[in-house]
């Protein structure tokens, strides 16, 4: 096959809800507990339809579901194993160059991977495209019209990117790990990489972790770029350290290092862990996912806990080690639950309820004495009422916490939610004085888990979406 009739290809991967283990999965000594969600983001690669038939090193990049959202990348070679280098291209010289490094930094690393496997690496053109679920964005969207029976489940939003609202689903992470390994299912044979095996979901997971990494210009703990390939996992991070030996991207042995690195060899062996079998989601049980609308956010709350953790390390401790035996506990809890019969016997769940409440406690003792508000008064108030509803369990602040979201776990039945919704459409906006935060309305995302990481689409499946 030549390279100019690659078949198109299509991959999707989901969002995450880090239900328990914030702050302490960004240390090895504990572990976080990740549940994938089933909204997902889904890249679709074909080649480029050139007019002329002449064929540029050019790579364009579209979010048809946003406004100005098109990005076009020239490519080339750079020589001393400097890799593949991307260059953004002005589409129109009137406008301002838009720029999108989650895109062009995946580019660059997985470009420069592909290269490092093929005898000439000769790259065709390729057109790509993005399309996220709808809970990742609390803008207000339309349908567009179908060319098919069945509606499109994307939706269209009137406002570009950077406007949009985010449900803080971890759409970053779900779009890399989608565009990487769309990148590779379309230019690799599947004798070199094959997404439906284990040895190409750890070069999925390697290349992505780098990859984001080096765009968010952070190391996290990667737990959003674990869950969007594996899905729902317990979840010990990478030594940071791995990452540090890699020479900036278009550097002498950039190509060479990074192969090594994501291949795991010449001592970049990783020490990540990701445990599917320890988490299950009892039957019978769901997340559900609340959005908070607030007044404000706090910025450097990762840094602020850390930065107490070194200054007070005996009470640290003491919390850290308690809140990751309450996690442990969460996780074996729900495993053991997901493997007994469903009976409606009221006292199910008074284990998990338990647990729930003991890890709320030590979350907030962590809050208070960091002087972080990690699940301030107002969600304090919010979950207490929650839980009170007849076939709620409990809920928790997901993630870093703070005044944005909620995640329940719930009976899966009707009357549940209708109970949920009639609660929060009252749901009073309640001011913190102290901090001059307000929280307004809270809504439910149309969201559940999902067990499933990263998978193959049928690219017949977007044609509402491509020009
Ligand atoms: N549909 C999309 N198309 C292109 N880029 C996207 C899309 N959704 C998110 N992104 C990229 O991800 C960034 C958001 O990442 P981040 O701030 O880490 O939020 P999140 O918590 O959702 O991961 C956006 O600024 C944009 O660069
Ligand atoms: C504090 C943390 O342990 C968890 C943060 O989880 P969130 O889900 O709140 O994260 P964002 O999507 O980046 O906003 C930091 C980390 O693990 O990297």
């Amino acid at each position: 096959m030549t390279a100019s009739t690659l078949p198109p290809k299509a991959v999707s991967a989901p969002g995450k809800v880090l239900l328990a283990g914030g702050y302490l999965v960004l240390d090895r000594n504990y572990t976080g507990l990740v549940f994938g969600l089933d909204a997902r983001i889904h890249v679709y690669i074909e080649p480029i339809k050139t007019k002329s038939g002449v064929t540029l090193s050019e790579i364009i990049v579209k979010s048809p579901q946003f406004r100005e959202a098109t990005w076009e990348f020239g490519y080339r070679l750079v020589e001393g194993e400097g890799g593949i280098g991307v260059t953004q291209l002005r589409a129109n010289h009137t406008l301002p160059l838009r720029k999108n490094p989650f895109i062009e930094t995946t580019l660059t690393y997985t470009l420069t991977y592909i290269t490092t496997l093929l005898p000439h690496p000769h790259l065709s053109p390729s057109t790509i495209s993005i399309l996220a679920s709808p809970a990742y964005y609390s803008n207000p969207g339309t349908s567009p019209s179908s060319s098919t029976s069945s509606p499109s489940p994307f939706l269209k939003y009137p406002v570009s990117l950077p406007e949009a609202h985010k449900t803080g689903l971890g759409s970053s992470a779900a779009l890399v790990t989608s565009f990487t390994a769309a990148l590779l299912t379309y230019y690799l044979p599947t004798h070199i990489f094959d997404l439906e095996t284990d040895a190409g979901l750890r070069i999925l997971h390697n290349l992505s972790q780098a990859a984001h990494c080096a765009a968010q210009g952070k190391v996290g703990s990667g737990f959003d770029i674990a869950s969007a390939v594996y899905g729902s996992c317990l979840y010990r991070r990478f030594s940071p350290s791995l990452l540090s030996s890699l020479p900036a991207p278009g550097s002498p042995g950039f190509s060479s290092k990074l192969k090594a690195l994501v291949e795991g060899r010449d001592g970049a062996e990783w020490d990540v862990e990701i445990r599917k079998a320890a988490i299950r989601m009892p039957r019978g049980l769901r997340l559900v996912m609340c959005d908070v609308d607030c007044g404000s956010e706090t910025p450097g709350m990762v840094k602020k806990v850390l930065g107490w953790r070194a200054e007070h390390k005996d009470t640290a401790d003491r919390i850290w080690d308690a809140l990751q035996q309450g996690n442990e506990e969460f996780a074996a809890e729900l495993t053991r639950l997901a493997g007994e019969e469903e009976d409606a016997g009221k006292e199910r769940y008074a284990k998990l309820r338990d647990i729930i409440a003991r890890n709320r406690a030590l979350i907030r003792e962590m809050g208070q004495a960091s002087g972080v508000p990690i699940e301030p008064p107002q969600q304090t108030a919010l979950l207490d009422a929650c839980s009170k509803i007849e076939g709620i369990i409990g809920g928790v602040v997901p993630g870093a916490g703070g005044y944005d979201a909620v995640v329940l776990l719930v009976e899966d039945r009707e009357e549940v939610m209708a109970e949920l919704k009639k609660l929060l459409a009252g749901w009073k906006e309640a001011a913190d004085e102290e901090n001059g935060v307000k929280i307004g309305k809270v809504g439910i995302l149309g969201v559940r888990e999902d067990m499933v990481g990263v998978r193959l689409e049928d690219p017949t499946g977007y044609t509402d979406w491509l020009d």
